[in-house]
C-alpha cells in the first residue's frame, strides 16, 4: 500500500468458490452458490474462482474475488496499486480490447432483459484512443488534514482512501493532486478539470494561498471539440474524456446525416456540444437545457450562429408544447434518463428520426422500450467507451418513426 497507509479493513461474511458464468451491469461477474445469485467483483466469466462474500442481500449477494483457481485469458494484473480498494474502477484486471466485448454485451443483456428487446441491434463498442490517462475531470475527496484521495469501495467501507497518483486522470490533473497532497486544507472537495486540446485549468475552490503557482477560482475554462472552442463553467457539464466526446459527436452528426433543411431539437443539450456541430449542417436547432450556466456557456459557444434557439428549462415541461415538428429530436439526460413526460412529449411531436445519447443502458433499455411502443423502430444502438477500466457504458441509438405512423 502506497505511503505506508492502513488499509479499511473488507467485510468478509464466508468464503465460497464460484463458477463466473456472466457479466452484470455495474462490473460484477455473476455466480451462483447453491443457485443463489453471487455478484463478485474483480472476477471475469469463465474463471473459477473463491469469493469472499460481503453482504447478504434477500435475493443475492455481494462479495469480491480474493483467489483465481482458473483464470481467464482476458485477466491482466491491475496497474493501479489503488485497485480493488477504491471505488473507481472495477475492470482494470481485464484486457482492454475484452472490456469493449463486454461493453457491448451488457448493452445487449439490458435491452434483452429490460427493454424486452428480443435481438436488439447493438453495435461493436467504440475503443477509447487511450485507455488510461483520459479523464479531464476529476473530484477529490479532502480528509481535514490536507491530504487528497477518493471514497473507497462499499466493501471496503466508504473509507477516505488518500491517491497520489490516478491512472485514468489526464497527467495533467495528477499534477495538480501530486502539487496540492498534504497541503490541501479546504472544505469538502477539490475540483481538477482539464481542456485536453487548450491547456486550460479548471481548479475548485481557489488555492492560491496555498500554492499561488497554480490557476484556481476560475469561472470557466475552455475546451476544443473537433477544432470548435467550447467556454465551459465550472458548474456545467461536460464529456470526460476528450478524444471519445469528440467521436460521438462524429457518430451522432452520422446517424443524424442531415441535408441542410432539417429542424432539430437538441433535448439536454449542455453547453452546446451537439449544436456546435449541428448549426452549420442544418436549417435550425432548438436546444433544450435546465442549468443557467450551460445556457450561458451555450450562448457564447452557439454565437457564430443565428440558427440556434436555447430554452431554458426541463425536457419534460416544454418538449411537447413546442410550436414546431422537428425532423430530429436528439436526447442526451443525465444518468436517471428522461423523465416520462419528455418521453410523451417525443410521441406527440413525432419527429421521423429520434438520437438518444445515454450515460445508463438500463434507463436507456427502459426509455427505448417506451419508445418503440409509441411507434418508433430500433435501428442500432452503438456503445463508446466514454469510461474505460470502469463499468460506465456510454451508448448513441437511433430510431425511426416506423411506416404508417402518424
Ligand atoms: C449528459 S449531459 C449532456 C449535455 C450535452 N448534450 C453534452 O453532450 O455535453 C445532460 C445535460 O442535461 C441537463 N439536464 C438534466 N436534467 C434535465 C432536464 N430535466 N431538463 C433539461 N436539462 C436537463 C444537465 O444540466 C446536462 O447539461
Amino acid at each position: 500500500m502506497p505511503m505506508g497507509e492502513t488499509l479499511p479493513t473488507p467485510r468478509t461474511l464466508r468464503t465460497v468458490p464460484l463458477h463466473l458464468e456472466d457479466m452484470a451491469y455495474q462490473g460484477a461477474a455473476i455466480g451462483r452458490e447453491d443457485g443463489r445469485i453471487v455478484f463478485a467483483e474483480y472476477g471475469i466469466p469463465g474463471e473459477d474462482v473463491l469469493v469472499a462474500i460481503e453482504k447478504d442481500r434477500k435475493d443475492h449477494s455481494l462479495g469480491r474475488v480474493i483467489e483465481v483457481r482458473t483464470a481467464s485469458p482476458e485477466r491482466v494484473d491491475p496497474p493501479c496499486p489503488y485497485f480493488g480498494i477504491c471505488g473507481g474502477c472495477q475492470w482494470q484486471h481485464i484486457r482492454y480490447e475484452y472490456q469493449l466485448v463486454l461493453k457491448q454485451a451488457v448493452v445487449r443483456q439490458q435491452l434483452r432483459r429490460i427493454g424486452k428487446f428480443d435481438d436488439p441491434p447493438v453495435l461493436p463498442t467504440v475503443p477509447s484512443p487511450q485507455p488510461y490517462g483520459y479523464r479531464n475531470h476529476a473530484r477529490f475527496s479532502v480528509d481535514g488534514k490536507g491530504n487528497l484521495g477518493y471514497i473507497s469501495r462499499p466493501g471496503h467501507g466508504y473509507r477516505f482512501l488518500r491517491i497520489d497518483r490516478c491512472l485514468i486522470m489526464h497527467p495533467a490533473i495528477n499534477e495538480v493532486l501530486r502539487r496540492l497532497q498534504e497541503r490541501a486544507h479546504v472544505k469538502h472537495q477539490l475540483m481538477v478539470r482539464y481542456g485536453v486540446n487548450t491547456g486550460e485549468l479548471l481548479v475548485h475552490p481557489d488555492v492560491s494561498a496555498i500554492d499561488p503557482t497554480i490557476p484556481s477560482g476560475q469561472p470557466a475554462y475552455h475546451e476544443s471539440l473537433l477544432g470548435h472552442r467550447f467556454r465551459i463553467s465550472a458548474s456545467s457539464f461536460f464529456q470526460t474524456n476528450t478524444a471519445v466526446a469528440e467521436r460521438l459527436i462524429q457518430l451522432v452528426l452520422e446517424r443524424i446525416a442531415p441535408t441542410g433543411n432539417e429542424v432539430v431539437v437538441d433535448a439536454y443539450a449542455g453547453v452546446g456540444t451537439f449544436a456546435a456541430f449541428l448549426a452549420p449542417r442544418v436549417a435550425r436547432v432548438i436546444g433544450i437545457e435546465e442549468s443557467p450556466s450551460a445556457v450561458s456557456d451555450a450562448q457564447v459557444n452557439l454565437d457564430p450562429f443565428d440558427n440556434v434557439e436555447y430554452v431554458q428549462a426541463k425536457v419534460e415541461h416544454v418538449l411537447g408544447k413546442l410550436a414546431v415538428r422537428p425532423d430530429v429530436v436528439i436526447l442526451d439526460p443525465p444518468r436517471v434518463g428522461c423523465a416520462p413526460e419528455a418521453l410523451t412529449g417525443v410521441l406527440m411531436l413525432r419527429p421521423p428520426r429520434l438520437i438518444y445519447v445515454s450515460c445508463d443502458p438500463a434507463t436507456l433499455a427502459r426509455d427505448l422500450r417506451k419508445l418503440v411502443d409509441g411507434g418508433y423502430r430500433l435501428l442500432d444502438v452503438t456503445p463508446l467507451d466514454m469510461f474505460p477500466q470502469t463499468y460506465h457504458i456510454e451508448s448513441v441509438a437511433t430510431l425511426e418513426l416506423a411506416e404508417g405512423t402518424p
